[in-house]
């Protein structure tokens, strides 16, 4: 058995379980089962999946990010704010400004703190792809997808896809409470036309400095918040012509509100809380 040793923290609800390898070292193969049994709200601990904290030689700290099925993932916008908060208040990274490089690039992060804690934080998301080759989606590799029509299940839905770092398929919706979360979150997800599948979002433009928001998260399901897909729902806002560049939007998603400006130099620049929830270990059989 292995005792492992975890810290679980949510960034508006959308809550992983972060391993230390600062401090601990384990197999490479372990990874997956384990982000599968921690995850599990039964027989682990119960969360949206495990994130890992590792030094690298490429910036201050690595974050590699598990979805609840074991699925890898090249980005999470929540766990990014949450792994910035770990690095300060715990001291491993005691500065208000640093990179954090995950398996889509290096991300830069500022803190704004108070008595020795993070208590928000903000993060350089990256710039968009737009081209079917990047999410990846079947057709015309170099094509874009913007409010083009997507049949699935007998609906047809207009779909704009983003990619920052990770696949995001997104839908306006009239009315967010009906958003087809639970009927077609699944089958847009893993539809055929999306060979490593998709995050799926849903959303209501309020005016054009806010937009309603709901999530489906390739991996694991419905989640309260998705960081990178708040991101990709501003970027295709202001494709769509519902918002503007370089004027701050208020996503109101499940959980919480994040504040997302994409701006004149390309980069999507999020701020948001982060939290502790616990420390404890799991006692894992493998
Ligand atoms: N499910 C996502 C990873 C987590 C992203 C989300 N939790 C966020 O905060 O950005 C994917 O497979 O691309």
């Amino acid at each position: 058995m292995l005792n492992i040793e975890f810290t679980k923290m949510h960034g508006l609800g959308n809550n992983y379980l972060y391993i230390n390898l600062f401090e601990h070292t384990y197999d490479e193969a372990l990874f997956v089962p384990l982000a599968i049994a921690m995850s599990d709200v039964n027989r682990g601990i119960g969360a949206d999946g495990l994130v890992l904290i590792h030094q690298t030689a490429d910036a201050d700290c690595g974050m590699r990010i598990f979805n609840k099925d074991g699925s890898e993932a090249s980005n999470c916008g929540n766990a990014l704010r949450c792994v910035a908060k770990y690095v300060y208040d715990r001291g491993l990274l005691p500065r208000a400004t640093f990179t954090i490089q995950t398996k889509s690039g290096i991300n830069y992060v500022s803190l704004q703190v108070a008595n020795g804690e993070a208590t928000s934080i903000t993060i350089n998301m990256g710039q968009p792809k737009f081209e079917r080759q990047a999410m990846p989606m079947q057709g015309e590799a170099t094509a874009h997808v913007i409010h083009e029509p997507f049949d699935v299940d007998g609906e047809t839905l207009h779909m704009t896809n983003v990619f920052l770092g990770n696949p995001h398929a997104v839908f306006f919706v009239e009315h967010i409470e009906q958003a087809p979360l639970y009927t077609l979150g699944e089958k847009i997800e893993k539809h055929p036309i999306f060979p490593e599948r998709t995050n799926v979002e849903f959303i209501e433009v309020v005016n054009d400095t806010e937009l309603n928001f709901r999530v489906w998260e390739r991996g694991s399901g419905v989640t309260e918040a998705c960081g990178t897909g708040a991101c990709g729902a501003v970027v295709a806002a202001v494709v769509n012509g519902h918002c503007k560049r370089n004027e701050d939007v208020t996503v109101h998603l499940a959980g919480g509100d994040l504040t997302i400006k994409w701006d004149e130099a390309g980069d999507v620049w999020m701020t948001g809380p982060a939290a502790f929830i616990a420390d404890g270990t799991f006692f894992y059989n493998q």
